[in-house]
């Protein structure tokens, strides 16, 4: 995978790329309302503004967010309704034949000739992208191995499966050489299995070409595990966009987990001073504001559990989840909400708090939207922020 650099963005703010880094994609008050016959003005993109460094990008937002409107105006195929936005420094609306010579595009919906070959149809993709006959002959071949197509390349299209046709829709997307690729959902429509296999190709793509990615999804406990960076959308706004390593950044809330003796640990923290919380099988204990405050918890927790003679089973910080980005409450949050270290109350599924602010539409964390993404693992960097 492509090494990410860091944009800086606040919760909403606009990101920016880490110093001496270009932004591959850059957007200012991006706006794009639809005039409808039936449903009336719709805001698809509201005011987005954002610079979106190289690498394996993650576009995230529940249908109807705004990603695929985002990627048409990249590509200048609809023009804004006000703002700008520039592609490998193109502007969208003046420089968008330039632009397209230089970006792969893979649409979301079906789009392919059924009764033509791979081969054909990705070598015409070739041409249509300026390559002379021979060289999009070449192309085609090497772009449909790449995507696991070369046994196949001789069958019409109207014959291949759901998987066969999204990895077409790659290899046409890879045949000019491009510097950046624009993947709208490729995974849609694929089970399980085809899935894995999409992402893994795109994450090879990326590393081995040092092509940036931006992928399009709906389904971010898919997107996550191949991203270097996130931007999410809601409503056609910036939620955030920022490295994973920013995103899955620790909190500073401590994680205390002994093997038996919980309650017993509980209330001796407390009259340590500390205030306990219980989460599952853990204890949550918040760090202090300061490195020395921080310290005297670190220590009062390493004696408590030596003096009460407990097994020690896990001291650490928690890390935040990506998925929190389209909650409506951070770990913080989650650590007023957990129940008292004290409670007789069995942990488990804690009853949410009523929130003054509505949550982010979310993606589903899976197709199946029932579990919630692991984070990121070993990506924290010097790029966090
Ligand atoms: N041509 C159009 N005319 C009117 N409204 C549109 C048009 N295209 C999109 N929209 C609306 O704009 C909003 C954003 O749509 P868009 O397709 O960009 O979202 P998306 O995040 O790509 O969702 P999906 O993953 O479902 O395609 C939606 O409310 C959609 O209904």
């Amino acid at each position: 995978m492509t090494t990410a650099t860091t944009p800086t963005a606040g919760p909403a703010g606009p990101a920016v790329p880490a110093a001496g880094t270009a932004a591959v994609i850059e957007a200012s008050g991006l706006t794009k309302r639809y005039h409808g016959a039936s449903r009336g003005p719709v805001t698809a993109l509201d005011g987005l503004t954002l610079a979106v460094p190289p690498g394996v990008i993650g576009l995230v937002g529940a249908n109807g967010a705004g990603k695929s409107t985002l990627i048409k105006i990249l590509l200048g195929l609809l023009a804004p309704t006000s703002g700008s936005a520039s592609v490998l420094g193109y502007d969208v609306v003046d420089q968008a034949e330039r632009i397209r010579t230089l970006v792969g595009y893979m649409p979301e919906h079906d789009c392919l000739p059924p009764d033509v070959t791979a081969t054909e149809f990705v070598t015409h993709m070739g041409r249509m992208d300026g390559l002379p006959p021979t060289a999009a002959k070449e192309r085609a071949a090497e772009s449909l191995r790449h995507v696991g197509l070369h046994e196949e390349r001789y069958r019409l299209i109207g014959t291949y499966s759901t998987g066969m046709k999204q990895r077409v829709k790659l290899a046409q997307a890879l045949v000019g050489d491009p510097r950046l690729m624009l993947l709208d959902e490729p995974t849609n429509g694929l089970d399980p299995a085809g899935r894995e296999a999409m992402l893994d190709l795109i994450e090879r793509i990326g590393s081995e070409f040092g092509i940036s990615i931006l992928v399009a999804s709906h389904l971010l406990g898919e997107i996550e595990q191949i991203c270097d960076s996130l931007v999410a959308i809601d409503s056609g706004k910036l939620l955030r966009a920022a490295s994973m390593a920013a995103f899955t950044k620790a909190s500073a809330v401590l994680a205390v987990e002994v093997d038996e003796g919980s309650a017993q640990l509980g209330a001796a923290l407390r009259a340590a001073g500390l205030d306990p919380r219980r989460d599952g099988r853990a204890l949550l204990v918040k760090l202090g504001t300061t490195e020395d405050e921080s310290d005297r918890v670190y220590d009062a927790i390493r004696d408590t559990v030596a003096e009460l003679g407990l097994p020690l089973n896990r001291l650490e910080r928690r890390r935040h989840r990506v998925e929190e980005l389209f909650a409506d409450a951070s770990l913080d949050d989650e650590f007023e909400r957990a129940g008292d270290a004290g409670d007789s109350v069995p942990a488990g599924p804690r009853a949410a708090t009523p929130s003054a602010t509505p949550p982010a539409t979310p993606p589903a964390t899976d197709p199946g939207g029932a579990s919630a993404p692991a984070p990121a693992p070993g990506k924290e960097s010097a790029d966090d922020h």
